[in-house]
């Protein structure tokens, strides 16, 4: 498995994700309130909090897949057009693979680099490399593992650059040798200039990652 280095010619667009006085509701209930924070380009922060708190909520409210009942999520940067829609700016990462079972682990990379659009990234050989796939290149996706299937989504990460990434539980289902593969990613992105939130209830070896924790009692900065 190659080291995966990011050409230092080739940094990330700065992308600043601002969050004011989020609110979000779950099945009429407040699951979140008053959640802000500001993440820089090249800046990890890690969501940590015991179950139910809302750590998925809040990464899906920040993709916009949830609507949030009360405050705002904004993308800032040069040539940003519209400012609150942060898909564009993202890959989110959540608890499903977003696979195709019929196709191949090729085939469903490729899907992902034409439907996301791939400029920068990784092609498809040189992604599934990355996250140690290439064996499998040409499995039907069905026939995956529960820590392959989460590699394969992995991929998409380099596969199409993006400057945000929104990771839910990344190293669920992973290995120890996948899960160090994962962080080296993680670390190569925001030295690249990226930015990533990671919600986890294991402590990852991010340098200098700031922590938000969710309790039930609100959201608190804690580094
Ligand atoms: N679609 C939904 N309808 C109703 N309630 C929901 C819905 N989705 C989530 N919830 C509730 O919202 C709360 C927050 O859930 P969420 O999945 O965000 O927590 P979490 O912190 O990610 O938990 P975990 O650590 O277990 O993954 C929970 O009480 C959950 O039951």
């Amino acid at each position: 498995m190659p080291a995966f280095s990011p050409d230092p010619g080739t940094t990330l667009p700065a992308r600043r994700l601002v969050v004011r006085d989020l609110a979000v509701e779950r099945g009429g209930r407040r699951v979140l309130d008053g959640v802000s924070f500001t993440l820089a380009p090249g800046e990890a922060m890690t969501l940590v909090g015991p179950n139910g708190v809302g750590k998925s909520t809040l990464i899906r409210a920040l993709t916009g897949l949830v609507r949030p009942a009360a405050g705002e999520v904004r993308v800032i940067g040069d040539g940003v057009e519209d400012e609150t829609d942060v898909a564009p700016h993202c890959h989110y990462l959540g608890h499903r693979d977003a696979l195709k079972a019929a196709l191949s682990v090729a085939e469903n990379l490729a899907f992902w680099r034409d439907f996301l659009g791939a400029d920068g990234g990784l092609p498809v050989d040189a992604a599934l490399d990355a996250v140690d796939l290439a064996d499998l290149a040409d499995l039907p996706a069905a026939y995956l593992s529960a820590g392959q299937r989460r590699r394969l989504a992995v991929a998409r990460l380099v596969a199409v650059r993006r400057p945000l990434w929104l990771l839910d539980e990344p190293t669920a289902a992973l290995d120890t040798a996948s899960e160090r593969r994962l962080l080296e990613l993680m670390r190569a992105h925001v030295a690249a200039g990226g930015a990533l939130i990671a919600a986890t209830h294991l402590p990852l070896d991010l340098p200098r990652a700031r922590v938000l924790r969710l309790s039930p009692a609100g959201a608190e900065a804690v580094a």
